[in-house]
């Protein structure tokens, strides 16, 4: 187990820049996965740890060692890819040894019985004999995990290791690298572009978009206190509703309704922003549609009417914009009505529309330290 810390970390692929500036640290034993869309870098990002790809500038440390211009063998990392990279002529047993065989000089006893833990820890006991095209994907998959785990590595990288298996099979496969996680305490660093698998697996998650990260949180703070518009908006299905808003005194007034901020609120973003020109953001989960509204609505009109098995997604117009609420599967109006809308001032999120940052994210970071130094 161990820390794996970059510092100042650039990667240039001639003249275009993949990654930018990266200061990060990893704790021993935590999972961390990055998260972005296509051509964010978080391949890079893995690739560098795993010297695949060379550190343009920076550094990148595992434990206490900088790592930049060590061998890829000696880094005491085990790579998971997401096509497998399984050797087809040889059988799951021969797999799992290869890697252990050619770069440590462990007698074949402690190989063997590597080898016969990480199958049993995985369930490919029964296969140790077969050749991987005689495999289900999803047992091909646990062969390249075991053969990660056999290493014993400081620190696991996995790439996508989950995209290649059907979606039930992909549910099955992240509970069972949980546990394996929580077995052995293995610092690991995943890479993936499914929100749901990062939210669901990761101690923290790092978002990258174009190479620049752009918050470090754990799936709640992501998910909760977005640092940015783009956070915001990459996180969470449907995605965020957000309207142009501009506070006067406590009111938030948009195209179409009007928002009374309690007084406290109203001071906080004042404090946190000098700017009055914001984007209100509001996730389709924290709206409620109601019959009797006791407190502020928004009125809107029913355009559309989804049915998502428990749930139905409401696509409605508020003055000529779209708004998206998500309520249960017994809330049910029709195309065309009139409907209120509420939220709890709680839920909303407000961005400095020009710098797209969280207004609150200064002040919920304040809070946070005051926590931190009271425990
Ligand atoms: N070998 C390379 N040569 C030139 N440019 C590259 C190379 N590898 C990646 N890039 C560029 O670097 C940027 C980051 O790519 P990277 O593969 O790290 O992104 P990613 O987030 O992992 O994307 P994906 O989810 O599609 O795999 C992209 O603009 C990509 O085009």
């Amino acid at each position: 187990m161990s820390r794996v810390s970059f510092s100042d970390v650039e990667k240039m692929y001639g003249t275009v820049r993949a990654v930018e500036r990266v200061d990060l640290d990893i704790e021993d034993g935590e999972f961390v996965s990055l998260l972005g869309p296509s051509g964010s870098g978080k391949s890079t990002v893995l690739r560098m740890i795993a010297g695949l790809e060379d550190i343009t500038s920076g550094e990148i440390s595992i434990g206490d060692r900088v790592i930049n211009d060590i061998h890829p063998r000696n880094r005491g990392i085990a790579m998971v890819f997401q096509n497998y990279a399984l050797y087809p002529h040889m059988s799951v047993r021969d797999n799992l040894s290869y890697g252990l065989k050619l770069t440590s000089d462990l007698p074949k006893s402690t190989i063997d019985e590597r080898v016969e833990d990480a199958a049993e820890m995985l369930g490919i006991e029964d296969h140790l004999d077969k050749k991987p095209a005689g495999l289900s994907g999803g047992q091909q998959q646990r062969v390249a995990t075991g053969r990660a785990i056999v290493r014993e590595p400081e620190v696991f990288l996995m790439d996508e290791p989950l995209s290649n298996l059907d979606a039930k099979l992909k549910m099955h496969m992240r509970t069972e690298l949980q546990r394996i996680h929580d077995e052995l305490g293995t610092t690991t660093v995943y890479v993936t572009h499914d929100q749901e698998e990062a939210m669901t697996m990761s101690d923290r998650i790092v978002i990258l978009a174009e190479g620049v990260l752009q918050q470090v949180g754990t799936p709640d703070e992501i998910y909760n206190h977005p640092a940015n518009l783009f956070v915001a908006d990459f996180i969470g299905s449907p995605a965020m509703n957000f309207f142009d808003v501009r506070l006067n005194g406590s009111l938030l007034a948009g195209e179409g309704f009007e928002y009374q901020l309690s007084n406290a609120t109203a001071e906080t973003v004042r404090e946190s922003t000098t700017t009055a020109e914001l984007t209100l953001g509001i996730r389709p989960e924290d709206l409620d549609i109601v019959d009797s509204p006791s407190g502020q609505t928004i009125q809107a009109t029913v355009d559309v009417v989804e049915p998502v098995g428990s749930d139905n997604y409401i696509y409605a117009d508020v003055a000529g914009q779209e708004l998206t609420i998500r309520v249960s599967a017994d809330t049910k109006p029709e195309v065309g009505d009139a409907v209120s809308v509420q939220f709890d001032e709680d839920d909303i999120h407000l961005f400095d529309t020009e710098t797209e940052q969280n207004v609150f994210a200064q002040a919920e970071r304040a809070t946070g330290k005051a926590a931190e130094q009271t425990s």
